[in-house]
């Protein structure tokens, strides 16, 4: 059996090897369960980014001369071993980021399926012949890699956000210049040492820690990098567009959400209570795709209430690795006072709270799973994403007024209704304004399908057929005879 301490590293890894920052500064990275550090990570910049650049342009030429069989093997070989080491990599994953042991293993698994996925995808980049237009000629159109990607990533996924863009990217023939959220680098660095030992060659995937800005500003600016993918606030989503618009960089933004969750007066009540538990409390509400509002039909509204708050108050909060732990720490204290905030604002404009509402007696960032009735569209729960674990319930009478309520938002990630009503399914199902839409269930994430939003929750879609298109330009080629 390996050794599962090889996974937990203390060096960035660049052009293959695991090294320090120039200046040998570092950053902790702590357990929000407990507060302990759990190791220090590089504070690189600006000039370490840049040798990463250059070992991913170095190391593309290669990579994207090789088969896509070729390509699939050693990938293959890194999801084979990511799935053997998942229980090493879900226990690294709970203490830098909290979640139950339970979700983290889960996440590995999600994380490595992207990898198995566009192993296979990337096989499929067919091009076409074009009936020409001239007999003295002859039309192709070919599909190439995009080039050096610059990829960055949140906290909440540590995992699976990093290969939900490094699996198609390398799949594809590109190389990719990774920086993760400083609050949890350790499953990225973890990734590394698999992909090494899976013979990814060296420059291929890079992960360069540290500050945010200074990496971010390399990699938005410098020509070598074609393209930039991004998952994380529509805030910094925004800066990495206007930053990446001098150099042209192609672009996919996976951004912030504000999920509406409607209970329409024909849906089965348990089903909706059940769905309406997993949509909102995964990874304690921090999630891009948590419902962050319920909106809830007259006639069942108060039923839907009780059981909902019923269900709420029995989930189990506590440290990610004890046993049958659902809720863990939330992130840091910034993301508790921005829940606090949310439902002083909610309770002092009239809402009720049915359950929770307080920091959890564990103490740090441990909170109550929350649920507020009486809950109006002017309150900021409404309008802002909570990212934790309350979930406000708004009464409504008719379909139409529901669809107005859910789309009056500038996001436009993930949405969900439970109905039965066949008509009314297709109906609300085209209306929401949306990029992705549960019907019936509260969990939709898979690397088949396509993952992504509309209006300000971003551009492009990750997973399924359509995730490597992203990292591949279309070429035309008119060839005389
Ligand atoms: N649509 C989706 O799939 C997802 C959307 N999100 C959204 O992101 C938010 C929560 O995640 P969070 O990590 O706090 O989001 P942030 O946008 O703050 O951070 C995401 C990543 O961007 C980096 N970053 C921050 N500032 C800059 C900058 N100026 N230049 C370059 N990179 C920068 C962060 O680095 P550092 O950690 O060093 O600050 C981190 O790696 C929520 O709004 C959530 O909805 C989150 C996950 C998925
Ligand atoms: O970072 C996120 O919130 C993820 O995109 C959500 S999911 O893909 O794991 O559902």
């Amino acid at each position: 059996m390996s050794d599962p301490a090889r996974l937990l590293r203390h060096q960035a890894y660049i052009d293959g090897r695991w090294i320090d920052a120039d200046d040998g500064s570092t950053f902790e990275v702590t357990d929000p369960a407990t507060g302990e550090v759990l190791a220090t990570a590089p504070k690189m910049g600006a000039a370490e980014t840049r040798r990463a650049i250059v070992a991913a342009e170095a190391a593309m030429k290669p990579w994207a001369a090789k088969t896509a069989s070729e390509r699939a093997r050693i990938l293959r070989r890194w999801f084979d071993l990511m799935m053997s080491e998942q229980d090493a990599l879900g226990r690294l994953l709970t203490r830098e980021q909290g979640k139950s042991l339970t979700e983290a293993k889960g996440e590995i698994a999600y994380a490595a399926s992207f990898i198995e996925w566009f192993a296979e995808e990337g096989k499929r980049t067919y091009g076409e012949v074009i009936p020409t237009y001239d007999a003295t000629k002859r039309l192709i159109a070919i599909r190439q890699p995009v080039g050096v990607v610059g990829a960055i990533t949140p906290w909440n996924f540590p995992a699976a956000m990093i290969t939900r863009k490094v699996g198609p990217a390398l799949a594809a023939g590109c190389a990719v210049v990774l920086k993760p959220a400083s609050q949890t680098p350790l499953s990225a660095l973890a990734l590394a040492v698999l992909a090494e030992e899976a013979g990814l060659p060296p420059g291929l995937f890079n992960v360069v820690t540290g500050s945010a800005s200074d990496i971010g500003g390399e990699l938005t600016s410098n020509p070598t990098v074609r393209k930039i993918s991004f998952t994380g606030s529509t805030e910094i989503g925004r800066t990495l567009m206007r930053q990446s618009a001098e150099t042209i960089k192609k672009m996919s933004l996976e951004l912030g959400g504000n999920a509406p969750f409607l209970v329409f007066d024909d849906a089965d009540i348990d089903a909706a209570v059940a769905g309406a538990v997993a949509s909102k409390f995964r990874n304690s509400g921090q999630t891009c795709v948590c419902t962050n509002r319920f909106y809830v039909q007259s006639s069942v509204h108060d039923e839907f209430v009780a059981r909902l708050a019923q269900a709420t108050a029995a989930l189990k909060v506590g440290a990610g690795l004890e046993d049958g732990v659902q809720i863990g720490p939330l992130i840091d204290a910034k993301a508790v006072k921005k829940v606090e905030e949310h439902i002083a604002d909610a309770t002092a404009k009239g809402a009720k709270v049915e359950t929770g509402g307080q920091r959890h007696a564990l103490g740090g960032t441990f909170f109550q799973p929350t649920v507020l009735s009486g809950v109006t569209s002017d309150m900021l729960i409404c309008k802002e994403e909570t990212f934790g674990p309350v979930a406000p319930v708004v009464r409504f009478e008719t379909e139409e007024e529901a669809l107005r309520l859910a789309n009056a938002t500038e996001f436009g990630l993930a949405g969900y209704f439970y109905a039965r009503d066949m008509g009314r399914v297709w109906r609300v199902a085209e209306a929401m304004e949306t990029g992705m839409i549960g019907v019936n269930t509260g969990l939709i994430s898979t690397e088949v399908a396509p993952f992504g939003g509309i209006k300000q929750s971003g551009l492009g879609r990750e997973g399924s057929r359509h995730g490597i298109e992203d990292y591949l330009e279309l070429k035309y080629v008119c060839m005389g005879l």
